[in-house]
Parts: C-alpha cells; sequence; structure tokens
C-alpha cells in the first residue's frame, strides 16, 4: 500500500512560498498548518494567504487547522478549494456536523487529535471523516520530537478502521523523519506529515523519496 507524504510549508521560506512548492513537486500535497495564537502559543497564517496558495499549488492543500472556533472558520477553507481540511476535536462544538459541512462543500473531512486527546469518543464516528490526524507533537511548532508515546493510539485507531472497514486515512504530524516514519508506518499510519525533514534538506523532494521508501515497506492494508 502507498504511503502519502505531505510536506509542511512551516518549514519553508515563507518569503517565497510558490518557488517553494516546486521544491517538492513529488509530494502528494502540501500541508498547510493555520495557527491562530490562541489554539497554539503561534501565528502563522489564514483563509486568504490558503486562498491564495490554492490559486498556484500545483498540488492539492491539506490544510491543518490549529484554531479556536473552526466550527465557524473550517468551511471557508473547503470553499476556498482544499483538498482535506483537517480541525482539532479539543478545539469543536459539533464535529460530525462540521464533518459534515466540509463534505457538502467537496473537502475531505479530517479530525485531529493532540497527544493527550483519548481516541475513544471518536471510534464510533470514524464513518463521519475521511481523515483523523494523530499529533505526534504538541502543535505549534516545527522540528520538535517525534513522541512515541502516541502510537498506541493509532494502534487503536488502525484496529478499529479494519474492524469496521471504514475508509478512513491515518494521519501523522510532527517528528516525522526516515527513523520515526517507521514507528509510525508500523502502528498504522498510511498519511505522513513532514516539514523540517522535507524543506531543510538540501533537495527536498529526495528527502520526500526516502520518506516514502521507508514507509512504504511498513505501511499495512486497512
Ligand atoms: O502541525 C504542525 C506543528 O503543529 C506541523 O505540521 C509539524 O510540526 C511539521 O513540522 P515537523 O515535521 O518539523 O515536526
Ligand atoms: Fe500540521
Amino acid at each position: 500500500m502507498p504511503a502519502r507524504i505531505n510536506p509542511s510549508i512551516l518549514s519553508a521560506d515563507f518569503a517565497n512560498l510558490e518557488s517553494e512548492l516546486g521544491r517538492i513537486r513529488g509530494a502528494d500535497a502540501v500541508h498547510v498548518d493555520i495557527m491562530d495564537n490562541h489554539f497554539v502559543p503561534n501565528l502563522t497564517f489564514g483563509l486568504q494567504m490558503a486562498t491564495r496558495l490554492q490559486q498556484v499549488s500545483p498540488l492539492p492543500l491539506d490544510v491543518h487547522l490549529m484554531i479556536d472556533d473552526p466550527d465557524r472558520w473550517a468551511p471557508g477553507y473547503a470553499e476556498a478549494g482544499a483538498f482535506s481540511v483537517t480541525f482539532h476535536a479539543e478545539a469543536a462544538q459539533e464535529p460530525i456536523a462540521l464533518a459534515r459541512a466540509l463534505r457538502e462543500r467537496g473537502a475531505r473531512a479530517g479530525l485531529a487529535l493532540k497527544p493527550g486527546t483519548p481516541v475513544e469518543p471518536y471510534l464510533e464516528m470514524l464513518d463521519e471523516f475521511d481523515q483523523i490526524l494523530v499529533m505526534t507533537v504538541e502543535p505549534g511548532f516545527g522540528g520538535q520530537s517525534f513522541m512515541p508515546s502516541t502510537m498506541p493510539k493509532l494502534t487503536r485507531l488502525a484496529d478499529a478502521v479494519r474492524r469496521t472497514g471504514a475508509d478512513v486515512w491515518l494521519q501523522v504530524d510532527g517528528g516525522i523523519t526516515a527513523e520515526t516514519i517507521l514507528v509510525a508506518a508500523e502502528a498504522g499510519a498510511d498519511t505522513f506529515v513532514a516539514g523540517s525533514a522535507v524543506f531543510n534538506a538540501d533537495v527536498p523532494d529526495d528527502a520526500i523519496a526516502g520518506l516514502r521508501a521507508a514507509a512504504a515497506s511498513h505501511v499495512h492494508g486497512h
């Protein structure tokens, strides 16, 4: 089963984002981290920037919303044409209604869980989502170390997906490298976000190829 690699532009040169997209042509999608300085203690950019990126990007946009009140803001990213829009479980008031609103607007609906957030309440609603994002660092910053303590949660999710036959991608985000990607793939992830490991490489496309090859040998079919 192929592994999907989504580089995060959090580690790209913000003054040259369009040309940075040209350095990751081998990626499956570009991961766009939206931070509001409230849900996480960092600020990136918002809907206007994402809309412009959508216009110039040769890759689909995988939007990761680290913001308060996604119920209000997330549908706008779907309307802008994002391929997937992932909001945090800890921030959403009505996760199922919001997921449906995203799908109605043509986006894949994603649910993200911080490292300390249990997955159990969401296992009954996997059909409502197209991807579950298991954060492997505390959200807010790139370049942090992968937290192996999040892997049992991923294993439980992968078991539930296998058991129910739900068509859900399992994404990990944070501290993914050529080494840690093996651990996450073994635990059941099939979609991998990598920021610093890709954009800090001399040739980002080579780093993508390396991550893909490492993960592909470990990714399980659902
Ligand atoms: O959501 C994120 C941080 O909250 C980023 O997507 C993530 O940290 C990617 O960066 P790196 O691969 O360097 O850890
Ligand atoms: Fe992210």
